[in-house]
């Protein structure tokens, strides 16, 4: 998969060079390619934002620079040719992914990770200040498949940390990135629950002792009490995750987990 990143702070998206997204890119797994936005500036103060129409407080982001800068995301992706020029006008029957970290998005899910690990390339357009001039977005429909995507309902400064969260979550359900793909089957959201408590040596820590279940050898047993865990958990702190009839047998006792 080739990764494009677009953001005026380049270097937060460092991290992603690290650890197992960094063996992916040396293993060849995964392509990233970070822009920095101000490169498709060309007046002496590199300026990417000026004042919003209609007033109100703080900065917006600024369309030329944008649209040149995915333009070149569009031409390092393969999606148009090099020479297609300026403002190249609607391409390829594929349009690529763009992804914008927004407050004001669909919310990431682990199913929308499994889908977006499917696609062969994925851009990111980090927002900053008030966001993005929002004729971005609509010149970017016709060259993009573009998705305003949130974390959850809480404001961040900028895009940055929503990308290097979406980027973790699909980069790890790339073939060969995890060591162990069975890991990826018993984690939570994986099966629509909230994964089971963990426990390893010793048996016996500070007074408190790891389930019999788990010690037993009967994985039969560990099973079902794995699920019934997960269930539990799910209940008690996830409801909304549940339909209404699985929720049930665990009532009152969900507070035990
Ligand atoms: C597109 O314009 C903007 C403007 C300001 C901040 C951001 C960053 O995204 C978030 O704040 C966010 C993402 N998920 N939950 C919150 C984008």
């Amino acid at each position: 998969m080739r990764i494009d990143v677009v953001s005026i702070f380049p270097d937060y998206l460092a991290p992603l060079r690290l650890s197992l997204l960094g063996r992916a890119q040396e293993d060849g797994l995964l392509d990233l390619a970070v822009h920095d936005l101000r490169d498709f500036t060309f007046d002496r103060h590199r300026t990417v934002d000026d004042t919003p129409y209609g007033g109100g407080a703080g900065m917006v982001m600024k369309a030329e620079p944008w649209a040149l800068a995915l333009e070149q995301v569009l031409v390092a992706q393969g999606a148009v040719a090099g020479n297609a020029g300026h403002d190249a006008g609607p391409v390829a029957a594929r349009r690529p992914v763009l992804i914008v970290p927004s407050p004001a998005g669909a919310v990431f899910t682990q199913a929308m990770a499994y889908e977006l690990a499917e696609e062969p390339t994925l851009a990111f357009a980090c927002g900053r200040y008030e966001g993005i001039d929002e004729r971005v977005l609509e010149w970017a429909e016709q060259r993009f498949e573009v998705r305003p995507v949130s974390l959850g309902d809480y404001v961040l400064n900028g895009g940055e940390v929503a990308v290097m969260a979406m980027v973790e979550a699909i980069g790890r359900l790339l073939p060969g990135v995890v060591g162990n793909p069975e890991s990826l089957v018993e984690e939570s959201h994986a099966d629509g629950l909230l994964e089971y408590p963990v426990y390893t040596k010793p048996s016996s820590w500070r007074g408190h002792d790891v389930p019999e279940v788990l010690l037993s050898g009967n994985h039969g047993k560990i099973a079902s009490w794995r699920l019934e865990q997960q269930l539990r958990r799910t209940a008690a702190r996830r409801p909304e995750l549940l339909d209404g009839a699985d929720a049930a047998p665990f009532g009152k006792a969900e507070r035990a987990v």
